[in-house]
């Protein structure tokens, strides 16, 4: 049951499970293509020395001083995906002024999940550090990408030597409990213990973070049609985020659950400028 649970092509509605994970391939590399073409960009920035470690960076047209930079971590339970298939939002974040930074991380087998946590946190380090007036960092991840997205809400950044300017979350179908995945198939790739799992999981260690900056949104998303653990993961994480209920401290915590999208769709819908997640993005960039 775990291993269908955990399985997103499984639950596409619209598609068969192959042609949906073809089709947000496809999306993902026209998005990529068109961004480039697009853009002015920096492409393969290292962020770190390993060959891995390195960032695609999109900027607007109008070059401003102080840009919001949003960061997305793309998602394949951390053994699929590159960022060379990942810049959905670039074309409609940049037409409104926001640079965006495509990160690039050591996927398993290569990375261990630490590894990847590690690097996913040197790379907002070093967006700060390159672009010290930038107008607020915002963090999105999706899927496996929405994990090391959460992860960075207990980041301990006095190591890194800067305190990022961080602005809001974006975790779009996201799994914060990573315990269950031990059990399935794409343990063979990742080979966590269940020591590695609980580690690495953001929902039993971030009741006790203090939030840095109480006005931080944290936006926890799933689809309508993700499977029932989906929908688990993101609402009990949302139930343990400080903030969600007290008004002590904590961050501008929000639920939302996505009509009429699966676990791909609900990505793919942020290439286009109207659609809702895309709509709830720029608002809380320019509210
Ligand atoms: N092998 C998985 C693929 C998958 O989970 C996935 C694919 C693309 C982007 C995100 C994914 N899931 C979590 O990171 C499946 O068949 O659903």
């Amino acid at each position: 049951e775990l291993e269908h649970q955990y399985l997103p092509s499984r639950w596409a509605v619209r598609l068969g499970a192959e042609e949906a994970l073809r089709t947000y391939s496809q999306i993902g590399i026209e998005a990529t293509v068109r961004a480039r073409a697009t853009w002015k960009s920096l492409l393969h920035v290292p962020y770190g020395d390993g060959d891995g470690e390195r960032v695609d960076i999109y900027f607007p047209n109008k070059a401003a001083e102080g840009l919001p930079f949003f960061l997305f971590f793309h998602g394949g339970y951390w053994q699929n995906g590159s960022k060379d298939q990942s810049a959905f939002m670039v074309d409609p974040l940049a037409a409104q002024g926001v640079a965006v930074v495509i990160v690039g991380y050591d996927i398993a087998p290569k990375g261990t999940l630490d590894q990847m946590v590690d690097q996913v946190t040197r790379s907002v380090a070093f967006v700060q550090k390159r672009y010290p007036s930038n107008e607020g960092i915002y963090l999105c991840g999706h899927s496996a990408g929405a994990h090391l997205a959460a992860m960075m809400l207990l980041a301990d950044w006095t190591k890194h030597g800067v305190t990022p300017n961080l602005k809001g979350f974006f975790l779009v179908s996201g799994v914060f409990d990573l315990e269950p995945m031990v059990y399935t198939s794409q343990n063979v790739a990742l080979q966590l213990t269940l020591e590695d799992a609980r580690r690495n999981s953001p929902q039993l260690k971030v009741a006790q973070v203090q939030p840095a900056d109480p006005a931080c949104p944290v936006l926890v998303v799933v689809g309508q049609f993700d499977s029932p653990e989906f929908h688990r993961q993101s609402w009990e994480f949302y139930q343990v985020l400080p903030g969600q209920t007290l008004c002590q401290g904590g961050w501008k915590a929000s639920f939302e659950k996505l009509r009429d999208v699966d676990h791909f769709e609900i990505i793919e819908i942020v290439t286009q400028k109207d659609s809702t997640l895309t709509q709830i993005i720029l608002k809380t960039i320019f509210q």
